[in-house]
């Protein structure tokens, strides 16, 4: 029975796969104005300095390095001076002002459109200009993720100005994916107003490698959802991917011996999301609903447009990998060590139990009847968490805990044949009658809460 469902999802999954191929990070050369390129910055001497971008020599740009303090970075929450990981000069943006503009320059737009794939919708996103740095010889940066800073950053965006350089470039790797942007090499022949830019989704983890020669100065931006009321901020445009996973939704709805009884689908999203990491916050996952990224935006977009019950949830893998739990909420202050983990966070988050290791089952049958509630088919991998915080070191671009990343799946409510858009149709999982429908989860994918972000 359930290799019969397995078949009938297969073309669904496919579709979300095709999906899937556009990149996480867009970038280019863009052509700016000389006005654009000048640099006021307090020379930390009581007086303020400008510098031509286009047209500083080594002199000009040591004197900026001089008035640069070292880069630190995050780990976890602390803020780290370490030189083998980050060797770079950093200004704060209350010690430089530049009249160069991302959104008056249309680069804003520009990367609206290549990286969320928005063009033709009104909805807006939000520049944050977060710090001046300058990568001198010898200068790098390893491997990270940059610090999630609430639930609306949804990515940076890092421009280089027309100073010379060699090295420095920047690579970037996402789920398999990996590209390299060497700014030195673009601006290299570009006419002197052209500078250089790399946009990126916040999980996309990336590094900065050494610079050979010459000076690198970038302006770093925070990137966010514009605060909107509608309730999803999804692409318009319909690529021919996301057409394809639409008519296959439809196709299986419209199939009678799809889930007869009704029931739940899930997507493991591709992207990770900013989670509140405030103990006891009590906020949903409702929020994220609009902030999300490429290919789980599609995913929302074409289960809501066909009427579907859509959702946001944790799913946590506890107890060392014998229950999973379906929680609305991140969890966090809980004693994890305690041994009524699954009663606690059940009490605590309203989770549900979505699936129990068999030998556990057989022998507290008890639990499974109590806790066990719902069970999901799963088209794209599920994502899953362990509660165990500390187990993983946070590398990021700045030192705060406030929001990390997690991962999160979207599940879908599919009423019976006829009625799929209404959920209270489905019939309800009852433990008691047997375990035929389930596929043992694949746990190998499940994280920490907080996320490995590599140091090397
Ligand atoms: O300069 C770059 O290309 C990236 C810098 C970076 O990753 C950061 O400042 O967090
Ligand atoms: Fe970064």
């Amino acid at each position: 029975m359930s290799s019969g469902l397995n078949g009938l999802l297969q073309p669904l999954a496919e579709a979300v796969t095709e999906c899937g191929q556009k990149t996480p990070w867009c970038s280019g050369t863009w052509d700016v104005s000389p006005e654009d390129l000048k640099l006021y910055f307090d020379s930390g001497e009581n007086y303020v300095r400008a510098i031509r971008l286009q047209q500083a020599t080594e002199n000009h740009l040591e004197d900026l390095v001089k008035a640069c303090q070292p880069a630190t970075f995050g780990v976890n929450d602390q803020d780290v001076l370490d030189e083998s990981y980050r060797k770079a000069g950093k200004m704060d943006t209350d010690r430089f002002s530049i009249n160069f503009n991302p959104e008056r320059l249309g680069l804003a737009r520009a990367i609206k459109d290549n990286l969320l794939g928005w063009e033709d919708d009104g909805r807006n996103i939000v520049l944050e200009q977060y710090k001046l740095n300058v990568y001198g010889k010898g200068s790098f940066f390893k491997s990270h993720k940059d610090t999630p800073r609430g639930e609306k950053m949804f990515g940076s965006l890092v421009v280089i100005f027309p100073t010379a350089h060699e090295g420095g470039a920047l690579l970037l790797r996402h789920d398999g994916q990996e590209t390299t942007f060497d700014s030195g090499k673009q601006l290299k022949d570009q006419a002197a107003g052209t500078i250089a830019f790399v946009a990126f989704y916040s999980d996309v983890e990336h590094e900065v490698q050494v610079v050979t020669a010459g000076h690198r100065v970038t302006i770093t931006y925070n990137l966010y959802f514009a605060d909107e009321k509608a309730p999803i901020l999804l692409p318009r445009t319909a690529n021919q991917g996301a057409g394809r996973f639409s008519c296959a939704l439809k196709d299986l709805l419209a199939n009678p011996e799809f889930l007869p009884k009704g029931g739940l689908l899930g997507f493991g999203l591709k992207h990770q999301y900013p989670l509140s990491s405030k103990p006891k916050t009590d906020i949903g996952l409702e929020n994220l609903l609009t902030c999300l990224k490429g290919k789980d935006a599609m995913v929302l977009r074409a289960c809501t447009e066909l009427g579907l019950l859509t959702s946001l949830k944790i799913i946590y893998n506890v107890e060392f990998g014998e229950w999973l739990l379906m929680c609305d909420k991140a969890i966090v202050g809980l004693d994890y060590q305690v041994d009524q983990v699954l009663e606690d966070l059940v009490q605590y988050s309203g989770g549900v139990a979505i699936w129990g290791k068999e030998e556990v089952v057989e022998e507290w049958p008890e639990l499974a009847e109590k806790f066990w509630r719902k069970i999901v088919k799963w088209v794209t991998p599920m994502k899953s968490m362990t509660t165990h915080a500390g187990q993983f070191v946070a590398y990021g671009n700045q030192a705060e805990m406030a929001y990390i990343y997690g991962q999160i799946s979207l599940i879908v409510e599919v009423g019976i044949p006829g009625h799929r858009e209404d959920p209270s149709t489905i019939v309800p999982f009852d433990f008691t009658k047997g375990r035929v429908e389930v596929d043992d989860p694949d746990l190998s994918d499940s994280r920490g809460y907080m996320m490995d972000e590599d140091s090397d």
